[in-house]
């Protein structure tokens, strides 16, 4: 008994087209050992994942210590396999995490992260008397990034179909094994009531800056400088659907940035675009296998990252392969045990 495969490779189906859906097909494909269909609503730019600003930091995103294995691993994958590739559209830049109030512990992260460091009295705004840094940290211009995950996607023999998946068992039909990466989708998909909406707006900018810097200690705010562009934020608006921008929202981050990064006064800033974006928050990322019709079918889920998506996307990816691996044994036994017994001879 086999799983459905074709020139040898087993078929695998993965629902959803953000930045985990995609790193998670890249890792699958490099193994050699599998075809990858991607089934998505929404394609890029469309997706939650284009709206982010975005750069390698963990924010908004449990379990710490996997969030700070996979942020880890993500940071290495990018150093490894990404960030010397122009096409990527994602630089090395240095991130300052500032406080306006001593801050004694380091981030549950610190102990994955080797580059931390406490931030100096020069990297600290007027007003600010602490702060964390990570001098190899990266950003991306995330609709250039997301451009270029899709083309790597295709260029190893992964294809995509726009298609909605009302009922898991659409998929069934023609896979054994499905990933879940459907971010806030799996609420209605997988009737998941944990994950839910965390409004973020973001407001694109022509100045660009030499490093990220950023305020979460009693708001958000923070100024993200990329290749082409640079992106204030932000807002955290929990169960908020709406993902129209408002006025309201870019006053308030005009005046937040303004006091991280005085350059940024509203009166020298150009707006080129203002973006609004639903990270799919969850009290922690759900990676793991659920069988479905009495064994024979596997979901991996690998959906709930919050605000760190990108920051722990290749960590993740890495994991659900693993996850996967470890759960096609179960699935060819139960599939065994499904087949019609012989009819005896006598
Ligand atoms: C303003 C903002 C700034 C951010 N900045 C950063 C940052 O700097 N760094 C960082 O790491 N993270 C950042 N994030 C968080 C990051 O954007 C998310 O964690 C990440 O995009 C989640 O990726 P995803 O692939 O799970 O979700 P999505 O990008 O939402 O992808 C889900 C996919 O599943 C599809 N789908 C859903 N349901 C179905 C269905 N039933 N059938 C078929 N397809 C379906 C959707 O169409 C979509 O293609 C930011 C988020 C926001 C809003
Ligand atoms: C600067 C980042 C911490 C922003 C982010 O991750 C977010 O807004 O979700």
């Amino acid at each position: 008994m086999s799983l459905n495969k074709v020139n040898s490779k087993t078929d695998i189906l993965i629902i959803g087209c953000g930045c985990i859906g995609l790193s998670t097909g890249i890792v699958l494909l490099k193994t050699g050992k599998y075809n990858v269909q991607i089934w998505s609503r929404d394609l890029p730019p469309n997706t939650t994942s284009n709206k982010a600003a975005a750069l390698w930091y963990p924010f908004l995103c449990n379990p710490p210590d996997l969030v700070g294995k996979w942020s880890a691993e993500t940071m290495q994958y990018f150093k490894d396999h990404i960030i010397g590739d122009p096409k990527s559209g994602t630089l090395i830049k240095k991130v300052n995490e500032i406080f306006r109030r001593e801050h004694k512990e380091d981030p549950e992260w610190r102990p994955y992260v080797q580059s931390f460091r406490r931030a100096r009295k020069d990297e600290l705004p007027e007003g600010y008397v602490d702060g964390f840094a990570v001098d190899d940290g990266f950003v991306m211009d995330t609709d250039m990034y997301m451009d270029y995950l899709v083309q790597t996607f295709k260029s190893l023999g992964g294809s995509i179909e726009q298609r909605e998946v009302e009922d898991i068992r659409e998929a069934f039909v023609h896979y054994d094994t499905v990933i879940n990466c459907t971010g806030l989708g799996s609420r209605e998909l997988f009737k998941d009531k944990l994950i839910y909406p965390s409004r973020g707006q973001i407001i694109v900018i022509k100045n660009s800056s030499e490093r990220s810097i950023m305020d979460e200690e009693d708001h958000i705010a923070y100024v993200i400088p990329r290749i082409s562009n640079t992106v204030l934020g932000g807002t955290n608006q929990e169960h908020d659907y709406n993902t129209e921008p408002t006025k309201q929202d870019t006053e308030e981050i005009l005046k937040r940035v303004a006091m991280i990064s005085p350059r940024f006064a509203k009166n020298r800033i150009e707006i080129q675009d203002v973006k609004v974006g639903l990270r799919p928050s969850r009290h922690e990322i759900r990676l793991e296998n659920e069988f479905f019709e009495g064994g024979s079918k596997l979901v991996v889920h690998n959906y709930g990252h919050g605000g760190s998506g990108f920051t722990v996307s290749w960590g993740c990816a890495l994991e659900a392969l693993r996850v996967m691996e470890a759960g096609i044994p179960n699935l060819l036994f139960y599939k065994k045990q499904q087949q019609p017994k012989p009819q005896s001879k006598l």
